[in-house]
């Protein structure tokens, strides 16, 4: 795992557009994102158990697997959006960026690999891309049944009760 502050350069989103500054695990929790690095799928089990997670499947997203509707799905990944419930993704090949948006409403890009897990918290804005090898292979873990509902950034959802309440929890973040 790496992150850093996205560089807001135009160009091709694969592309690292590392600005260079850096950010520590220790502020991705002040956003409520949290990071682990598990070698061994026995301490997804456990994570999965604690958190009463009942369900995973595992995603392929490359031109290989999904054909002719790669460029669609990862258009649409990369759209801003938020969602009800935490994200956990469990990278198990291949490797993707992370961008989720600080409490200035800035990005930062967070790099995932192999091993990497991930949660983002209900009600936190982001979005997500392959790299220029377009492949990553992603475990998902859900609640309930498999089911990825994003809700796209705009004004209906920026007043989501998810959002606020993301928002309150947030609220003593100080700035990086
Ligand atoms: C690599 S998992 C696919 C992306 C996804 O599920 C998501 O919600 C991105 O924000
Ligand atoms: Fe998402």
């Amino acid at each position: 795992m790496r992150a850093y502050w996205y560089d807001n350069e135009a160009g091709d989103q694969r592309q690292p557009h590392d600005s260079g500054r850096e950010v520590h695990a220790e502020y991705l929790s002040q956003l409520g994102v949290l990071y682990c690095r598990f070698a061994d799928e026995k301490d997804v089990d456990k994570l999965a158990e604690e958190r009463s997670y009942k369900n995973r499947d595992v995603i392929t997203v490359s031109p290989e697997k999904m054909g002719d509707v790669y460029e669609e799905k990862v258009k649409s990944f990369f759209h801003e959006h938020l969602h009800e419930d935490e994200e956990i993704r469990y990278i198990r090949d291949g490797a993707g960026f992370f961008d989720v948006r600080s409490e200035g409403d800035e990005w930062v890009r967070i790099y995932l690999e192999k091993d990497d897990l991930i949660i983002l918290p209900a009600g936190i804005y982001h979005r997500f891309t392959t790299d220029t090898n377009n492949y990553i292979v992603a475990m998902r873990l859900f609640k309930e049944e498999p089911k990825w509902t994003p809700l796209n950034r705009g004004p209906e959802v920026d007043v989501n009760p998810f959002r606020k309440e993301y928002l309150q929890t947030r609220q003593a973040i100080p700035s990086q």
